[in-house]
């Protein structure tokens, strides 16, 4: 047998690398009397920006704080690269922070700042100084390394808290809500250098936020949370298009929701009455069971409803209340009288000024509803 073909041997034996870098299993976390965690499961796969979005006080925090060692567990394993890590403490699971306040040690300078991981961890005096000067290098502090945090701008202070966290070459990467302290221009920035970086190390890396639009626009896959669980984790355009849970049409971006009551099935469709309308939708946009007459409601973001001419076989109709200019985009606003239930104002968007133009204030309009963006939800469930 060939050297080669040896070694192949050697591999087919080993079980294969798992595409898990992070693993939760049933983590229970309390805070005296408050459940702040139940038993959330997570996986996050090797290389992957999975992004933990939801409001405030969900338990984002906590989350990052279990898998970086600054909180137990009171139940439940973490971890990391196949490891059980649940009992490690923070310096032994080789972990990067970036913290939202940066926690840079004032009193050093950048390069000492950078440095510090290394030096706690005995690397000999030139290595450390090569791979400081690296770090230094891929977030673009060149010459400013004698630099103390105080004579930083924010942007810079948080590229010192990044390369800190880079030079130890971590096994994953923890962002608690790194952008929050910059102006909207440089987080823009941040955000696609982060990215950049992140993806040519192929680094697992974990961010929290509560900001929609910045997760949408970094992540892999987001984590839906509320209240300590995770109600949907999918690729940014999976929860956009099809989130399986009102909290999370809602949370992810503008929604109109409109009440409808549930009519019947027809082959793989279900039909809906909104008011006098009938309206058949594929069966999969209904998100749980129903039966006949139930209240089920309708969420439909604005960017697909459109306008038409009124006719008799209008889903909907209204009177158009205001147009608001949003320089990519115009919301409309319209009134729309859904009989048997109530009035509401639904929001239209729409490119350009042409619906403006179309549809001056005080138009009487036609909405139709497209069969894709629609999900269905029963409110009793
Ligand atoms: N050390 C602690 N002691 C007691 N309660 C805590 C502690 N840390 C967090 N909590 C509580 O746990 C819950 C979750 O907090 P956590 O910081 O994880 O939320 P979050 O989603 O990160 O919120 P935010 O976006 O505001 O940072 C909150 O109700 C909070 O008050």
């Amino acid at each position: 047998m060939s050297a080669v073909n040896s070694n192949t041997a050697v591999q087919a034996r080993r079980a294969p690398a798992s595409d898990t870098a992070v693993s939760l299993e049933r983590v229970v976390k309390k805070y005296r009397d408050q459940t702040v965690l139940h038993e959330l499961s997570l996986k996050i796969k090797r290389g992957e920006f999975l992004t933990l979005l939801g409001p405030s006080g969900c338990g984002k925090t906590t989350l990052l704080n279990l898998i970086a060692g600054f909180a137990e567990a009171d139940n439940g394993e973490v971890f990391i690269d196949g490891e059980p890590v649940t009992s490690e403490p923070p310096h032994k699971r080789q972990i990067g922070i970036v913290f939202q306040n940066y926690a840079l040690f004032p009193h050093m300078d950048v390069e000492r700042n950078i440095g510090y991981g290394l030096r706690m961890r005995g690397v000999p005096k030139d290595e450390l100084a090569q791979r400081v000067k690296q770090a230094m290098e891929m977030v673009k502090l060149d010459g400013l390394g004698h630099r103390k945090p105080r004579e930083l701008s924010g942007g810079q202070q948080q590229r010192v808290a990044l390369a800190r966290a880079l030079v130890i070459q971590p096994k994953v990467l923890l962002l608690d809500e790194p952008f929050s302290a910059l102006d909207k221009s440089l987080r823009g920035s941040m955000q696609v250098e982060i990215r950049e970086i992140q993806r040519r190390l192929g680094l697992t890396t974990v961010f929290v936020t509560h900001d929609q639009g910045e997760a949408l626009a970094m992540s892999d896959r987001i984590a839906v949370m509320s209240a300590g669980a995770i109600r949907q984790i999918a690729s940014p355009a999976d929860l956009y298009q099809n989130p399986q849970d009102p909290f999370v049409a809602s949370f992810l971006g503008d929604v109109n929701i409109l009440p409808s009551h549930y009519h019947g099935q027809s082959g793989s469709d279900i039909q809906l009455r909104l008011g006098s309308a009938l309206i058949s939708l594929p069966r999969a946009r209904l998100v749980g069971g129903s039966h006949s007459g139930e209240r089920l409601d309708i969420y439909v973001r604005p960017e697909h409803i459109r306008f038409e001419n009124l006719h008799p076989g209008s889903v909907l109709s209204g009177t158009v209340v205001n147009h608001v200019f949003q320089g990519d985009h115009i919301n409309t606003f319209v009134d729309v009288d859904i009989p048997m239930t109530a009035r509401q104002v639904v929001t239209v968007r729409s490119a350009g000024l042409g619906a403006m133009q179309q549809w001056p204030v005080g138009s009487v309009v036609g909405l139709a509803l497209p069969e894709d963006g629609i999900s269905v939800f029963n409110p009793q469930k």
